[in-house]
């Protein structure tokens, strides 16, 4: 097969689990940031790191040991990622890590990498990532900003409706025969527009246009109203 290498997306669980990032410059901010939004418990090495780096530390939301990278650092790792400016630390924490059997991600050679960090757009459970395999990571960015205008805060709470409307319909009795028409309706409808606008009245009047009669939507939608509040001041786009 000829060009890069091809990708795999999975979307990783790393909550409670150890990340290691080497490394305390602008990047690692970046790549730290990614892995608090993912729940992960982060561990960085590094003798110097930068201000939003010192200020997790000193809240507790990381661990700073502020030293060289060496090799046990690795030990207990689910993750790392190589962020230093020394080619030749890159290449022990990459040796290091395939010993230890530890996934990479090295951020000067995405050849190296077991996996590459993607763009990514969150709104609620709705998680959108981009990727150029390395080619163009600039290109990533700006397809997330255009897209960060379409998708505002409340496709998060679109998603989290679906999410209850789903349990709703399967809960219902039935099966995934009779299950999906009704899916397939609901998606038709601007249910979006409605949770952008506020007009819970007519969320609930469109949502009975397409659910089984016996199916009352009102309670998923009241239960929406608190999610709605605080998904918007989270992204008051
Ligand atoms: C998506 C994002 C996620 C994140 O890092 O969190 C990410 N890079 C981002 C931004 C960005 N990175 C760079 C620029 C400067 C402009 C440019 O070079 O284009 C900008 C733009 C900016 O900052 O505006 C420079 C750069 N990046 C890599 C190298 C090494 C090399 O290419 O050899 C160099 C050269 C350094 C040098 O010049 O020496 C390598 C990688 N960067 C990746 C991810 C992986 C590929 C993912 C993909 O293909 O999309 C990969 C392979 C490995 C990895 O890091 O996982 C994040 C966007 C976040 C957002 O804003 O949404
Ligand atoms: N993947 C990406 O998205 C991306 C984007 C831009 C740059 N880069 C590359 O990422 C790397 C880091 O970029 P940066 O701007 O954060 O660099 P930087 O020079 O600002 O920071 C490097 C950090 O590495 C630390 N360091 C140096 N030697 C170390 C060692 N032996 N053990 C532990 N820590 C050590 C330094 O103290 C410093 O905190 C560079 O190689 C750069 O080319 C990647």
């Amino acid at each position: 097969m000829s060009g890069p290498t091809p990708l795999y997306p999975v979307n990783l669980k790393i909550a409670g689990r150890l990340c290691l990032v080497v490394g305390g410059g602008p990047v690692a901010v970046r790549k730290v940031g990614a892995l608090l939004i993912g729940g992960g418990r982060v561990r960085v090495v590094s003798p110097e790191a930068v201000a939003p780096l010192r200020r997790l530390a000193q809240s507790g939301r990381i661990e700073w040991r502020q030293r060289l990278y060496r090799t046990g650092d690795l030990d207990g790792a689910f993750i790392v990622i190589a962020a230093t400016n020394r080619p030749e630390v890159q290449r022990q924490v990459a040796r290091d890590a395939a010993a230890g059997r530890v996934l990479l991600n090295s951020t000067d050679d995405p050849a190296a990498c077991d996996f590459q960090v993607p763009s990514q757009l969150k709104r609620g459970d709705l998680l959108i990532t981009i990727s150029t395999g390395g080619a163009s990571p600039a290109f990533s960015r700006r397809i997330r900003e255009s897209l960060e205008a379409e998708f505002g805060w409340e496709y998060g709470v679109t998603v989290d409706l679906l999410g209850r409307l789903r349990a709703l319909v399967m809960g219902g009795g039935g099966d995934a025969a009779d299950h999906a028409p009704v899916f397939r309706d609901i998606l038709e409808l601007d249910l979006a527009g409605r949770i952008r606008d506020a007009d819970w009245d007519g969320l609930v009047g469109m949502l009975k246009t397409a659910l089984p009669p016996h199916l009352d939507p009102e309670p998923v939608v009241r239960s929406l109203v608190e999610v709605a509040n605080r998904e918007k001041k989270e992204y008051p786009l």
